[in-house]
Order: C-alpha cells, then structure tokens, then sequence
C-alpha cells in the first residue's frame, strides 16, 4: 500500500475518534509486513490520564491479532502542518518497528511529513538494554 492510501486509512480511522474531552480527533494506520492494515482512532476517558492515543490503538489491534512486524505508519489529525505523535506513542512504535520503518504524518490539507520510526524517538529504551 503506498503513502496516499495509507493515509487515507488514517482520515477513515479518524472518523470514530472518541474525543469528549479534548475535541481534538486522531486516526493511525499501519500496514504489517503480511499485508494487512489495522486502523486506530484516539479514545478517550473521563478519568483523563487513560486516554489512548490512535497511534497506540493501532498498534495494539495489531499485536492483538497476531501482527509484530509493520511495514509504514500514518498518522492524520486536523492540525496546523503535520501531527506529531506523543513520546508514548514513539516509544511503543520502537518496540514493533525497525528504525527504518517510515511514519507519514499528515494534517487533513494535504501537509505530509515523512520521517522514520527511527527519527522520531533517537536513543529509544528497548528490549538489548534489559540485561
Ligand atoms: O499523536 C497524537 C497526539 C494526540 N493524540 C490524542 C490524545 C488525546 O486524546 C488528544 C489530545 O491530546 O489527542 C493522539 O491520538 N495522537
Ligand atoms: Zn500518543
């Protein structure tokens, strides 16, 4: 799936964005290195700090069935220029993608900004430093 259609899963994902609170909605794609794509929209709660980004439900629907190796991400919110994940959402990305992997950040005119999963979160904490 190429960059444009990805993104474009993102916009759909969006769309269910559960964002009471915030009113600021999130859609995430990814695709797996099967093949598959799984979308994430953010949820939120009325406890605040349960709040799961789109960038997170995605990647966990994924792991959930079966999915740990993804292939590119996108991420599309209704900002200013390209959204920027959250450094939660940078350090769960690390743990399922090399570094390589590329991340489309999107706004909804059109702006894209492609980076690396590797890009967005340099020195990462990861499984070769629990010894
Ligand atoms: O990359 C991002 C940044 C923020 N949010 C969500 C978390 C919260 O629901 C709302 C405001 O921070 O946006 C995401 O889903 N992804
Ligand atoms: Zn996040």
């Amino acid at each position: 799936m190429n960059r444009e259609r990805l993104i474009q899963e993102a916009i759909k994902a969006r769309q269910y964005a559960y964002v009471p609170y915030s009113r600021f909605s999130v859609g995430a794609a990814l695709t797996t290195s099967d093949g598959r794509v799984f979308r994430g929209c953010n949820v939120e709660n009325a406890s605040y700090g349960l709040c799961n980004c789109a960038e997170r439900t995605a990647v966990f629907k994924a792991v959930s069935e079966g999915a740990d190796s993804f292939a590119a991400v996108a991420v599309v919110a209704n900002t200013e220029g390209p959204v920027s994940p959250c450094g939660a959402c940078r350090q769960v990305l690390s743990e399922f993608c090399r570094p390589d992997v590329p991340v489309y950040l999107a706004d909804l005119k059109g702006n894209v900004k492609e980076t690396t999963v590797g890009d967005l979160l340099p020195g990462a904490f990861g499984k070769g430093d629990l010894t």
